[in-house]
């Protein structure tokens, strides 16, 4: 079985994503932290992104790793997933303000959101994968698709109990990422639309399981 869970950022979706895995007892991937990864691999290696070869030098980038035996690998663990690079965990890295800043500028690059779909869609079901277009691009004969959503300040009310940031930035920056990541990924025609805003965590994880067979 495959599930897909997409939404805007900060509407909870690796939250919901793991309480759901973790009741069905499958394994859930983050698509947006291998973004992330990547994204941190181009900064650390001085890439800018903008620029018409980007696409082509980060994919170089992360293949030359593949091929020394050192890849950048999700470990898709239940309680929270984790991104490596040979014996580094990279996770700690991924969500900073200033990726947040970047990813939606690598994200839009073909060669990098080739990659992304490659790693996941070499991966063995049953899993719940979330992201941007996992119900629509990556698995669409996916079963059960959902879409997470709530309004900016309430993603941004959350935001900021888990960063030290003034509510008023994180409610822009939140915003400028939607509109990025909307001219680039969309979600499927047929998912459940669920307001992330109108319950707790374990309501909306009831509310995703009461969508799913017994
Ligand atoms: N009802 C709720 N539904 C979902 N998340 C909630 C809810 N209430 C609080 N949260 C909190 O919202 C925060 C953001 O959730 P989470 O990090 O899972 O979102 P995300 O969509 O994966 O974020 P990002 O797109 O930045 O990776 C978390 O601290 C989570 O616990
Ligand atoms: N399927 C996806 C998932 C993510 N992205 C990009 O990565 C960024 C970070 O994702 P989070 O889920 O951690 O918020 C996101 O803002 C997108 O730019 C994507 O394009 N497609």
């Amino acid at each position: 079985m495959i599930v897909t869970i997409d939404g805007v950022a900060a509407s909870g979706k690796s939250s919901v994503a793991s309480g759901v895995a973790r009741a069905l007892n499958i394994p859930y991937l983050s698509s947006g932290l291998l973004y992330r990864a990547a994204t941190w691999a181009a900064l650390e290696h001085g890439l800018t992104l903008d620029t018409p070869q980007a696409g082509r030098t980060l994919a170089q980038l992360l293949t030359g790793w593949e091929e020394r035996g050192q890849p950048l690998r999700l470990r898709p663990l239940t309680e929270g997933n984790q991104v490596w690079q040979a014996e580094r965990d990279l996770t700690e890295h991924l969500h900073t303000a200033r990726i947040d800043a970047q990813v939606s500028a690598a994200a839009v690059l073909p060669e990098l959101r080739d990659w992304v779909n490659a790693q996941l869609q070499g991966l063995t079901p049953p899993f719940l994968a979330e992201g941007r277009d996992m119900g629509s691009t990556v698995f669409p004969q996916a079963e059960r698709k959902f879409y997470l959503y709530a309004t900016p300040r309430v993603r941004a009310e959350r935001r900021v109990l888990e960063r030290h940031q003034d509510l008023e930035s994180v409610e822009a920056a939140l915003k400028l990422r939607d509109e990025r990541d909307a001219r680039q990924s969309a979600p499927a025609l047929d998912a459940v639309h669920i307001d992330t805003g109108s319950g707790t965590l374990p309501e909306i994880i009831a509310q995703v399981m009461s969508h799913l067979p017994a």
